[in-house]
């Protein structure tokens, strides 16, 4: 149904031996919101992403992807779901030994039964997608810059037209005008492609910049979620510290200059 979650995750638990990481973690991301999982380091936002896109099982919960739980699937019943999402990596992921465009085609090699010659033209098309020249295509992943790098891999996300894409940390390590670009590039993705995009960051800007809702993640739980309007609200302690320390201030204001 077309108001049914695309993402639903309810009462995950999960632990590493004695450590407990997630109790009780529920939340669902709309289809066609940016919806960010937010939260200090450690906390479990990547080790909630990496549960939800079947890499790692909680213990118990339930995780619905389309409408399909993906809890106890195993990788050759998750292949088709796997289809309809795109994952961009902290650090990329991509294939030293390959270049842009023949990382950028893997997907589509492995996935589908076009002719190479059409392979190559769409993994072109996605490259120039996400702003990189043509040139780029290329050019090997270690000759890149951070931000380059980036926008590879988020082409190679794209490559088999997801409905859903997911970004771990997508500016982490990049300068703040090359993380600026990506803000808008996500936000012009969204829009002109119609996605839905689950991402996990740290940087503030991103957060008020281009995310419809935010969970804020901390103490094993979901400490709060809604809007960054909202949240700026919200009481509790470790989710006021997130966002009136000096850097979510800082983030803040930038915001509101640009309204
Ligand atoms: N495979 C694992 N084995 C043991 N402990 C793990 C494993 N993966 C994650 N952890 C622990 O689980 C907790 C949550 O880690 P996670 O990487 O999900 O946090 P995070 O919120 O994404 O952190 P950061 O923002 O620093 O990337 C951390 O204490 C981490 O050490």
């Amino acid at each position: 149904m077309a108001n049914d979650p695309i993402v639903e995750v309810s009462n995950i638990y999960t632990r590493f031996g004695a450590a407990v990481v997630h109790e009780n973690v529920s939340l669902s991301v709309q289809r066609g919101e940016i919806f960010a999982l937010a939260g200090g380091s450690g906390c479990g936002k990547s080790t909630l992403l990496r549960e939800i896109i079947a890499l790692q099982p909680p213990i118990s919960g339930s995780i619905k992807v389309f409408g399909q739980e993906v809890l106890g699937l195993d990788d050759e019943a998750a292949l088709p779901l796997r289809r309809r999402w795109g994952v961009m990596f902290e650090r990329g992921a991509l294939f030293s030994s390959l270049t842009v465009l023949e990382n950028v085609a893997l997907p589509l090699r492995e996935h589908t039964d076009l002719e190479r010659g059409l392979i190559d033209e769409i993994a072109a098309l996605k490259i120039a997608l996400t702003g990189l020249p043509s040139s780029a295509g290329a050019k090997f992943p270690n000759e890149l810059s951070g931000g380059m790098r980036k926008r590879a891999a988020l082409a190679r996300a794209l490559a088999l037209e997801p409905e859903l894409v997911f970004l771990d940390e997508p500016t982490a390590g990049l300068d703040p005008l090359s993380a600026s670009g990506f803000d808008k590039l996500v936000k012009n993705l969204k829009e002109s492609l119609g996605l839905t995009i689950m991402m996990v960051t740290h940087d503030l800007d991103l957060l008020w910049q281009v995310a419809d809702r935010v969970a804020v993640l901390g103490e094993n739980r979901v400490l709060g979620i809604g809007t960054m309007d909202e949240l700026s609200q919200a009481e509790h302690p470790i989710i006021r510290e997130y966002f009136y320390g000096t850097r979510g201030r800082a983030a803040r204001e930038q915001t509101w200059k640009q309204k």
